[in-house]
């Protein structure tokens, strides 16, 4: 297995003053890396029986979509207001360095659907808990929440205590 940490720089003052962002893209960029990192979140699962993958746009989709195949389930996107373009339900949140809102379809998870809630990156879990309201808004029963990154400093599982969280790389 590849140590995915030589595949993340470190950017300072992205995108403000003062963050320290984790730059995924030499890791996207790696075929072998790519691999082992989409092998490794798999591994996270179990084998525990999943409906759905939730990705939260937009890094969060890069390896969701991925984990559904291979998981034998369906992808649903959460986005950013406005790009979904069919009825929503919405939510907003606080993250890092910023608020936004987020979205999701109203018929993209059915009740009691066993979803797996993957983004790239755990900080502040504004984020996160955000996308698991929206889930659980809709009858979804969150299996767990795995991230490849979490910031372990800005303690945002303390955001997501109920759920069953894991990270591949913490910081
Ligand atoms: O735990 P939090 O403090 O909420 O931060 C984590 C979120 O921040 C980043 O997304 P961002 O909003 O930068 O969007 P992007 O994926 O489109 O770059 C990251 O991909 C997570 O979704
Ligand atoms: N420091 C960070 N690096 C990358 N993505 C993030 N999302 C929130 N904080 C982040």
């Amino acid at each position: 297995m590849l140590n995915l940490e030589n595949y993340i720089r470190d950017i300072p003052d992205f995108p403000k003053h003062g963050v320290v962002f984790k730059d995924i893209t030499p890791l996207l960029a790696n075929k072998e890396a790519l691999v082992s990192c989409t092998t490794a979140l798999l591994n996270l699962t179990e084998n525990q029986k999943i409906d759905k993958v939730v990705g939260i746009e937009s890094r969060g989709f890069f390896f969701a979509t991925s984990l559904a195949q291979h998981l034998n389930a369906g992808f649903v996107p959460i986005r950013k207001p406005g790009k979904l373009p069919f009825e929503t339900l919405k939510q907003p949140y606080t993250l890092e360095y910023g608020m936004d809102a987020l979205e999701i379809h109203e018929d993209a998870i059915s009740k009691g659907d066993k979803v797996l809630l993957h983004d790239d990156v755990l900080a502040t879990g504004g984020t996160a808990s955000a996308a698991c309201k929206l889930i659980e808004k809709l009858g979804g029963e969150i299996v767990q929440c795995n991230f490849l990154i979490e910031l372990e400093f800005l303690k945002g599982a303390s955001k997501l205590r109920k759920y069953d969280v894991r990270s591949l790389l913490t910081y």
